[in-house]
């Protein structure tokens, strides 16, 4: 049984190491939610920077705390610049994370991903269920970038797939953390569903996104089991609080930056949730 309290512990020390130290954070992603990402990283009082230029990912990643590279929307130049930005990360010694969206839809997008995973070794590998599923080898239902249904973790299928996604971050030697309702973070030793949340996020798009470039961000300030813990249980939280002002999707986009800004560690702490 996990105590909740060994999870919350690092959560205040790891945000106010980044408030402190303002770390530089290193996004390769794509223009659908770029600016979302870069103004989350913000809130969080670290620095993004998101330069995708083939000619300067290595320069730029040798400078930053950590690399948070996305599949969504790719290109050549992208592929090749999050290659280059990970050899980089790897020579400085700085943790990489990897979002695998798109890759259950796309056989260019799930090769380069199981590529760059063996090549790389990164922290943390992030992706919903139906993306997760497709790395691992497996059928998935996924409908587009968005996960599928049938891939869903619930309470019903959740030892099955805590034995399913665990199996696969100890052959990666990595965290997994897998988005969903209840989003499974595993490192295939001890693993948590943090619960928090509203079905709003999935309404908006690239909160799967957002929430890659907070775990990559905490990255720079913690371990990456504590930090896809602790970006999972704050992006759901600030939905929560989101959801609670909003009349339509706009007014829900601005109080999840709101909320993000103004969520405390006490709040953080007291009001996280796991399965
Ligand atoms: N039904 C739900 N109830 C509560 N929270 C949810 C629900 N669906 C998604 N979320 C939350 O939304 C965030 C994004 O998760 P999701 O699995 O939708 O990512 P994604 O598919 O990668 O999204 P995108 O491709 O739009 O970036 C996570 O923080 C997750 O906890
Ligand atoms: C809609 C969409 N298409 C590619 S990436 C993206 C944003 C959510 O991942």
């Amino acid at each position: 049984m996990i105590n909740e309290n060994d999870l919350t512990a690092p959560f205040s020390a790891i945000r106010r190491r980044i408030k402190e130290q303002a770390p530089l954070i290193h996004c390769i992603t794509h223009p659908i939610t770029m600016n979302d990402c870069a103004n989350l990283v913000l809130t969080t009082g670290a620095k993004p920077h998101m330069a995708s230029h083939p000619q300067e990912v290595a320069e730029v990643t040798a400078g930053a705390a950590a690399l948070a590279v996305n599949l969504g929307n790719i290109t050549d130049d992208r592929m090749l610049a999050m290659r280059r930005a990970a050899e980089t990360a790897r020579a400085v010694g700085i943790p990489v994370l990897i979002d695998l969206v798109g890759v259950a839809g796309s056989t260019l997008r799930r090769d380069f991903a199981c590529r760059f995973i063996a090549d790389y070794r990164p922290a943390v590998i992030k992706g919903n269920s139906s993306e997760m599923k497709a790395v691992c080898g497996l059928p998935s239902h996924a409908v587009g970038v968005d996960a599928g249904a049938a891939d869903a973790v619930t309470t019903g299928n959740y030892t099955e797939a805590e034995r399913l996604f665990g199996q696969y971050a100890a052959a990666q030697h990595t965290v997994v953390l897998v988005s969903g309702a209840i989003d499974m973070i595993t490192d295939g030793h001890v693993s948590c569903g943090v619960t928090n949340g509203t079905p709003l996020l999935a309404q908006l798009t690239g909160t799967g996104c957002m929430l890659g470039a907070l775990a990559g961000t905490y990255l720079a300030a913690g371990s990456p089991w504590q930090a896809a813990v602790l970006s999972a249980v704050t992006m759901g939280l600030a939905g929560e609080y989101a959801a609670i002002h909003a009349t339509g999707m706009g007014s829900f986009h601005m109080a999840l930056f709101d909320a993000f800004t103004n969520l405390t560690d006490e709040q953080i702490c007291t009001e996280a949730r796991f399965v």
